[in-house]
């Protein structure tokens, strides 16, 4: 009681929007919806560096959306600002000790042990994958639309949410699905499992361990837990064993001509004092990689659709660089350096990204006072909301936060900003380790999409934005896309 009584005297400092009583304090007022995130708006245009929310008596929350008030806790070490509970711990049951959830030394040794899978040489290789997959679904919508006569009105989150699981499949397994043209069991299961996390935050009954298990939809989500754990364990085990069958080299040259996956390379993995990950680990890592690399990255994408059909000049712009770029080539294929010559096209994905980032909030919970530079201490223990998508709303950095404008990130424009201005992949140790990953296959996506398809807006589907796990719509995406005629 003493130490919450010093803390609610120090909180005392930071302002405190309206709330409803005393007793429901913000309850309620916080919404996952359109309306929400407009509160949010509302909140950053008055508060600017943060401001305390109470989400019951004992409960309160510091959100903060302002790179000064960011900073102290993203750039602090993770023993000092460790995840919290409250917000990632239903995914516990599915991801394990995987890096999101772990903490520790554990998390330290397995950041170091991973950071290598995740080196420019090796995502080179995946670079394949993700031109394949973008092939496969453009087939798929070009059918459609003859099928349709002209162009055809698609839900893109649904395709591109299957596109990233299909490129993530190859990437980590090294496993043909095919789960963009026919039914999978394992695909299936791991859509589920996203499904029923954000709906578990919503049912407060179903917060207790106990009650949800005896719920049906603690039995669905056990059952698809399940089915995604038996898949990425028998993958691990057949390795592990023709690792131990063949030995190190044997196994090595077997590789030759096929690039390494990411259990290959866990497998491998061995930090300076000769450790190496367990099966458990690895299968564990797999999961999560599986988790956050899917919905982030089909959130991303989807978004940046939206954004060039409701502009259609940029998307024109960066049609004609790509189209340059792919000029006399045998076939319509983004290779690895051509990455880096999609200068507009990388404009657009970044902000993108900050008007609609796919991961809104992170959330720490810091186990030291942490004293602000205006001589504001948040208190050990309080749960801190970092919102990513009120510090990319913010008009203390961002004028006219609401406008798609790409040239902010020109290299004139980009100058003297706050590196932490723009975190759609978070910032400081626990950063997006697949961040390169992400960009990678963000450019190549966008950059076919924009040279095969003119993308227009559905004018009587409008989205609705819906922040859950990621940044979705309530109805889903729709857009209408027309085929154009081969570059290459
Ligand atoms: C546009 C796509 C993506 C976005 C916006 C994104 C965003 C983020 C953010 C904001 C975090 C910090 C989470 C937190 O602090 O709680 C994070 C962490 C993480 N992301 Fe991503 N991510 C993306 C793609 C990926 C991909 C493709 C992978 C893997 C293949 C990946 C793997 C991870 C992992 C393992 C972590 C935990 C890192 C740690 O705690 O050490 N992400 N991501």
């Amino acid at each position: 009681v003493t130490r919450f009584r010093a803390a609610c005297r120090q909180l005392r400092r930071f302002p405190r929007p309206p709330w409803r009583s005393w007793i429901l304090g913000h309850t309620g007022l916080g919404k996952s919806t359109e309306e929400g995130l407009q509160h949010v708006d509302e909140l950053v245009a008055r508060y600017r560096h943060g401001c305390l929310w109470w989400i019951s008596p004992w409960t309160p929350i510091l959100r903060l959306f302002h790179p000064d008030t960011l900073r102290p806790i993203l750039l602090a070490s993770a023993f000092i600002a460790p995840k919290d509970q409250l917000f990632y711990g239903f995914l516990k049951p599915w991801l394990g000790d995987g890096l999101l959830l772990s903490g520790g030394q554990k998390w330290a040794r397995h950041r170091r042990l991973l950071t290598p899978a995740f080196h420019w040489d090796v995502l080179k290789s995946y670079v394949g994958a993700f031109n394949h997959s973008t092939h496969v679904m453009h087939a798929k919508w070009r059918a459609a639309a003859q099928a349709a006569g002209g162009h055809v009105g698609l839900e893109v989150l649904e395709q591109l949410s299957l596109l990233t699981l299909d490129t993530l499949q190859k990437c980590i397994f090294s496993h043909e699905s095919r789960c963009q043209e026919q039914p999978s069991e394992y695909i299936k299961a791991i859509l589920e499992l996203s499904t029923l996390v954000v709906r578990r935050h919503h049912r407060l009954l179903h917060h207790s361990t106990w009650l949800y298990r005896l719920s049906a939809d603690g039995r669905r989500f056990a059952r698809a837990c399940a089915t995604v754990h038996s898949f990425t364990a028998a993958v691990v085990q057949r390795r592990r064993q023709a690792l131990d069958r063949l030995g190190h080299q044997a196994w090595l040259e077997n590789h030759r001509g096929r690039s390494m996956d990411f259990i290959d390379l866990l497998l491998l993995a061995k930090d300076e004092d000769g450790n190496t990950l367990s099966d458990e680990d690895i299968a564990a890592e797999a999961d999560t990689f599986m988790f956050e690399g899917h919905d982030t990255t089909a959130s991303g994408l989807a978004w940046l659709l939206y954004n060039l059909a409701c502009h259609p000049h940029y998307q024109e712009r960066c049609r004609q660089e790509v189209r340059e770029l792919l000029k006399g080539r045998d076939a319509e294929e983004i290779k690895w350096e051509d990455l880096s010559h999609l200068p507009f096209t990388t404009m657009c994905i970044k902000e993108s990204l900050r008007l609609h980032p796919p991961v809104t909030a992170v959330s720490r919970r810091c186990t030291k006072d942490i004293a602000l530079r205006d001589g504001r201490v948040i208190p050990k223990g309080i749960i801190c909301l970092m919102s990513i998508y009120g510090t990319h709303h913010n008009p203390d950095i961002w004028p006219e936060p609401q406008v798609y404008n790409p040239l902010r990130f020109s290299p004139e424009n980009s100058k003297g900003r706050s590196p932490l201005a723009f975190i759609p992949f978070s910032a400081g140790p626990r950063n997006c380790i697949g961040q390169s990953f992400a960009m990678a296959e963000l450019k190549v996506v966008a950059a076919l999409t924009v040279a095969r398809f003119a993308i227009k807006l559905d004018a009587g589907r409008p989205p609705r934005r819906k922040p859950e796990l990621i940044l979705r719509t309530e109805d889903g995406l729709w857009l209408l896309l027309e085929p154009l005629p081969e570059v290459a």
